[in-house]
């Protein structure tokens, strides 16, 4: 099981951001080619993330390429570019069937595939996009899908909900990463972390960020804290001693602990445990 709490956004032609990432706390990084590259820029940036990615180091976090869209001058040469490369994923900006998959994948034979979910064909999709066999994760373009539904920022996300909730069913339905989108006052910690919380209480493996400064909220909003670890233990411990005397029930607290409760007790001490040997 691997951490996926802070997924770092880096724009592909900032050659000292590209540095630096090697030693920020992020799970994951999107080395980006799409938006946050300017048109002019879009063939340096290609080259200098090829050349880096060819060479440096990123340690344990997982490296995703965002290429440009294959309706773009630029996409297919992203595509050539980053076939075979030694990243976990290639990530398809504005999925909106699963035909788009199947594009980017004919042309990229050997990557895993993530898919940006940030159009109302692709929210519509969701499921269909999910179940495609060589996808593995979805990433919340909330910021593109805003601009398509005409939504305003709300504090709570409160239009914005249904949108993460159609792709967060899909993506459990078929066993796939799914990572919230971007906050992007990346200097208001305070509701950076309100909106982690909710992400995290609606049940996204972690957010992505903008910002080396965001990254710490998401490790630790998204990690299991330290009261659910020690609840966890004494739920499998409770119900583990409840089979043994033959029961199908324990109680920890004046709750029930059946065995789907052990289930995500165990799921809870495999993360931790998993972000324990990240930190080393
Ligand atoms: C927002 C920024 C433009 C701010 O950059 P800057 O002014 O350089 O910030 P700082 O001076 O505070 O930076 C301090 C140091 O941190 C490094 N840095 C900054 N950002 C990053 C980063 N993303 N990754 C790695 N390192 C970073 C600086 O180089 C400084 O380092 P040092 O020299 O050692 O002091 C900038 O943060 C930025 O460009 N962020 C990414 C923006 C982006 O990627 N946008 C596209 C994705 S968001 C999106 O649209 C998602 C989706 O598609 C949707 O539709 O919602
Ligand atoms: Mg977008």
């Amino acid at each position: 099981m691997r951490p996926y709490r802070s997924v770092l956004y880096i724009p592909a032609a900032r050659e000292r951001a590209l540095e630096k990432a090697r030693e920020l706390p992020a799970d994951a990084i999107i080395f980006d080619l799409e938006d946050a590259v300017a048109a002019d820029e879009k063939d340096n940036a290609r080259a200098l993330l090829a050349g880096v990615l060819a060479t440096a180091d990123y340690g344990t976090r997982a490296k995703i390429v965002r290429i440009n869209g294959l309706d773009t001058p630029w996409g297919r040469e992203d595509a050539a570019a980053f076939r075979g490369a030694k990243v976990d994923a290639i990530l398809i900006p504005k999925v909106g069937s699963p035909a788009d998959v199947d594009a980017v994948a004919a042309l990229i034979p050997d990557v895993p595939l993530w898919a940006m979910m940030e159009t109302p064909a692709g929210i519509l999709n969701a499921a269909a996009i999910a179940a495609h066999p060589r996808l593995a994760g979805m990433v919340m373009g909330t910021n593109d899908l805003a601009k398509e539904l005409g939504t305003r920022f709300r504090p709570d996300r409160e239009p914005m909900v249904a949108s993460l909730g159609l792709c967060l069913l899909a993506a459990r339905a078929f066993g796939r990463i799914v990572i919230d989108g971007v906050y992007n006052a990346f200097k208001d910690d305070d509701g950076l972390r309100a909106e982690c919380r909710q992400g995290r209480d609606m049940g996204f493996d972690g957010k992505t960020v903008i910002h080396p400064a965001q990254i710490p909220v998401a490790n630790e909003e998204f990690a299991p804290s330290e009261a659910e670890i020690e609840l966890a233990r004494r739920q499998i411990e409770a119900f583990d001693a409840a089979q043994r005397a033959g029961q199908g029930v324990a109680v920890v607290d004046g709750k029930i602990v059946e065995n789907l409760h052990a289930v995500t007790a165990r799921q809870i001490l495999s993360r931790a445990s998993a972000i324990a040997e990240r930190a080393i």
